[in-house]
């Protein structure tokens, strides 16, 4: 079913949302109250980055006018901005703030890497624990987020509210909820992918994995010493603060180790994982937008400049996850956007059915969902991704052992 294109602008989205796509989410479609889509909103935040002070203050909570973070997340998931683009911006900074705000493009980067590599015969990938199993808690909690808690209520509004969470306060809770609470990982991994507008399987499962232990064998551990340190005014008003019940470490972050997949020691077939090297040339009459790349430097789109741009949001799909209004309007938002430069078309339905028949460009994505996809409409050209390193063959245990054997600068 072919939709309507909204209006630029977040009411026109909200409405557009309300009216073609509520059946689809768990809430009443609102807009992010932080966050803009699109490309202008994109270029416009990538404008006024300043990284100085990063180093030292990006894992500030409160007050928010002390926070370090970039808040550049929603558009780089969904390649608004590139991590190239980003690497270069912050190319004068001071040195020390430049290094470790590439350290953290670079993280970004490893868990694109990892997931392609899972995710490569198109199924489901990291949902299993990839070096242990989490701590288990001797009494698990009856609620893992207790709302009386000021610092698990303050973070959840703001999840809820702006569809975004600095790292901190996204590590608060995940420990809290598996490691103090004893929940499963994955299902808290879902309620954070349900609202972040950044939300990304790769980024977001790993994260999990690696604050509970899951990822590297050894669990964050949450305590009010976190708390105190980085959003003080919290404890200070919180109704719990003579009766903290994170007061002290958790009492056993002991993980146990699960079994090791090949694919962490290496990969058969890094071409496989990485996509297509080169653009190919072509016939197309259109280009399939997907979620994994939506910005005006998409590969497909720059190619291929005088025929419409598609995107079709994938029902069966939108059914399953159920998410956040805020995420479906941050989509309007950069469809609606990215409409005022060029003929764009948006539809409703399984995406291999709205687009069949059509010649169409694309650029690659490396997740399973996309290789799905993409085994059903054939597209006539698929470019490469914008990797800012291109997938090797070599060691993902770790970071350190993986980023070994990247070159130090981004590929070209
Ligand atoms: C439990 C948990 C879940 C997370 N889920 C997601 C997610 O779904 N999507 C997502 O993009 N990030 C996720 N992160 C990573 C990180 O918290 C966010 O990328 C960051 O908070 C986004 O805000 P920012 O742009 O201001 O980050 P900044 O600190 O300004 O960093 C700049 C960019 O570096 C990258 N980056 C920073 N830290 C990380 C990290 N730990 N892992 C991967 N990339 C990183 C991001 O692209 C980020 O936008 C998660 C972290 C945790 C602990």
């Amino acid at each position: 079913m072919q939709l309507p294109v909204p209006a630029p602008g977040p009411d026109a989205a909200v409405a557009f949302v309300r009216e073609h796509l509520a059946d689809l989410a768990c809430d009443t479609p609102a807009a992010s109250r932080s966050f803009r889509g699109g490309q202008t909103a994109a270029d416009a935040a990538l404008a006024a980055l300043d990284v100085t002070g990063y180093a030292g203050r990006r894992n500030q909570v409160l007050p928010e006018s002390r926070r370090g973070a970039s808040r550049m997340s929603p558009y780089i998931r969904y390649q608004l901005v590139g991590l190239p683009a980003l690497w270069d911006h912050v190319a004068d900074a001071p040195a020390n703030d430049r290094r470790k705000y590439r350290d953290e493009l670079t993280w970004q980067e490893f868990t694109r890497h990892l997931y392609a590599r899972f995710g490569r015969d198109g199924e489901p990938a990291l949902r299993e624990e990839l070096r242990a199993h989490p701590p288990s808690p001797p009494e698990p909690w009856d609620e893992p987020w207790p709302r009386d808690m000021a610092c698990m209520d303050a973070t959840l509004e703001e999840l809820h509210t702006d569809g975004w969470l600095v790292n901190q306060t996204r590590m608060w809770l995940a420990s809290q909820w598996t490691v103090r609470a004893g929940a499963r990982w994955r299902d808290g991994e879902e309620a954070f992918f349900t609202h972040l507008l950044d939300g990304s399987r790769a980024a977001n499962r790993l994260n999990w994995q690696w604050t509970t232990g899951a990822g590297n064998g050894k669990a964050y551990a949450f305590s009010r010493w976190q708390v105190q340190k980085r959003a003080p005014s919290l404890c200070r008003g919180c109704a719990l603060r003579d009766a903290c019940p994170v007061a002290s470490w958790p009492a056993d972050e002991r993980t146990t180790r699960a079994p090791i997949s090949d694919l962490l020691r290496g990969d058969p077939d890094p071409a496989v994982t990485a996509g297509p090297e080169s653009s190919p040339s072509g016939e197309v009459d259109a280009v399939w937008l997907t979620a994994e790349s939506l910005g005006d430097a998409d590969p497909a789109l720059a190619a291929h400049p005088d025929v419409p741009a598609v995107f079709c949001f994938d029902e069966p799909l939108l059914r399953r996850l159920t998410l956040s209004g805020k995420r479906l309007v941050f989509l309007a938002e950069t469809l609606a956007d990215l409409a005022t430069r060029r003929p764009v078309e948006i539809h409703r339905g399984r995406v291999a059915d709205e687009l069949a028949g059509r010649r169409l460009a694309v650029t690659f994505a490396p997740v399973p969902g996309f290789r799905r996809r993409a085994a059903e409409l054939e597209p006539a050209v698929v470019h490469p991704y914008p990797w800012l390193f291109r997938p090797r063959a070599g060691r993902m245990q770790s970071f350190t052992a993986w980023r070994k054997g990247m070159p130090a600068q981004p590929d070209r």
